[in-house]
């Protein structure tokens, strides 16, 4: 039951319908990546799941229940929306002490997750001073304070240097494997690819897919070759008769798909053409996100 089940939730603002009838659940020992383009409405719908927006229709669950009707919510579901959310003039361990009193948890929990975070050496340190870093471990500290079996972090890695984004990357992971339900927004795919292993993509408010991250490279990442040859038109014909697509690439160059390389390979060998380069090309998930979502791109174009 440690799932978030999101089913026909519709947010209009004024004429606007920033999410449209989406539904999907996040289940229990994944990593979601929730993506979608810059104003898709990924932030919309994390807050209705967190209680902080009023859907217009629709619902947005966690383990069955509206957040609304959970006794002690952060032991149930813990968020990071916005790590800009901290007293600066609070040391670390008061703001998660004084997070913990007034929501009735353990004080306890408080060096717990500061501990978990990597926080314990800078416990007593003005998180106004804190790095961007050291602010995101701060937030995620703070939804792990109860201990809930649903997570929901707002494009956690946005400015985050390299160390950082390895580092959530793999909590985000570990979290899973703890059979925890993780649901994570990002605008980029290729921060998806390391961490998620289900993804959720929208566009417009809407859902564009639904789909194992192994089904969505299984069908984005099926290759091209990059074939170079000095005679490419007859070659292109000699591919095309043997049942390939093929179709011009840059620098006469040819594009084949449908054969492997190896194929490709042997039938220049039994036609006696000199190849140059054959190349396996992995299109890459970026690319895939990016036709995916380009209706919607396009039409934000159009209007802005
Ligand atoms: N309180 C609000 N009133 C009016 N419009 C809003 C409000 N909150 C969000 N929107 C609009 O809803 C749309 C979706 O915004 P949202 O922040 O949910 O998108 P997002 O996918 O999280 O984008 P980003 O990656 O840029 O954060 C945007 O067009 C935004 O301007």
């Amino acid at each position: 039951m440690n799932t978030i089940d999101v089913r026909g939730l519709t947010k209009r603002y004024g004429p606007d319908t920033v999410v449209d009838d989406l539904s999907f659940t996040v289940e229990a020992g994944h990593v979601t990546g929730f993506l979608g383009p810059n104003g898709a409405g990924k932030s919309t719908t994390m807050k209705m799941i967190m209680g902080l927006a009023a859907p217009t229709h629709g619902s947005a669950t966690i383990g069955g229940r509206h957040y609304r009707d959970l006794p002690v919510p952060l032991t149930h579901v813990g968020a990071l929306l916005d790590a800009g959310a901290i007293h600066g003039s609070r040391t670390a361990h008061d703001h998660l002490l004084a997070l913990a009193v007034s929501n009735g948890l353990p004080t306890a929990r408080v060096g717990a997750v500061l501990e978990r975070t990597g926080l314990t050496s800078v416990a007593r340190k003005h998180a106004g001073g804190f790095s961007l870093g050291m602010r995101q471990r701060l937030g995620i500290a703070a939804a792990l304070l109860g201990d809930p079996q649903v997570l929901i972090f707002d494009e956690p890695v946005n400015g985050l240097d390299p160390e950082g984004i390895r580092w959530i990357r793999g909590f985000m992971r570990s979290l899973a494997h703890e059979g925890r339900a993780v649901l994570v927004s990002s605008h980029l795919m290729s921060e998806m690819a390391q961490t998620a292993d289900h993804l959720v993509v929208i566009g417009r408010g809407k859902l564009i897919a639904d789909t194992s991250m192994t089904d969505f490279m299984a069908a984005n990442g099926a290759g091209t070759v990059l074939v170079r040859s000095s005679e490419p038109g007859t070659f292109a014909r000699l591919l095309t008769a043997a049942g390939a697509t093929v179709r011009d690439g840059l620098e006469s160059s040819l594009v084949v798909s449908g054969m492997t390389g190896a194929e490709i390979g042997r039938l220049a060998a039994y036609h006696d053409v000199v190849l140059s380069e054959l190349a396996p090309q992995q299109a890459s998930l970026e690319d895939a996100f990016m036709e995916l979502t380009k209706d919607s791109l396009e039409y934000l174009g159009a209007t802005s």
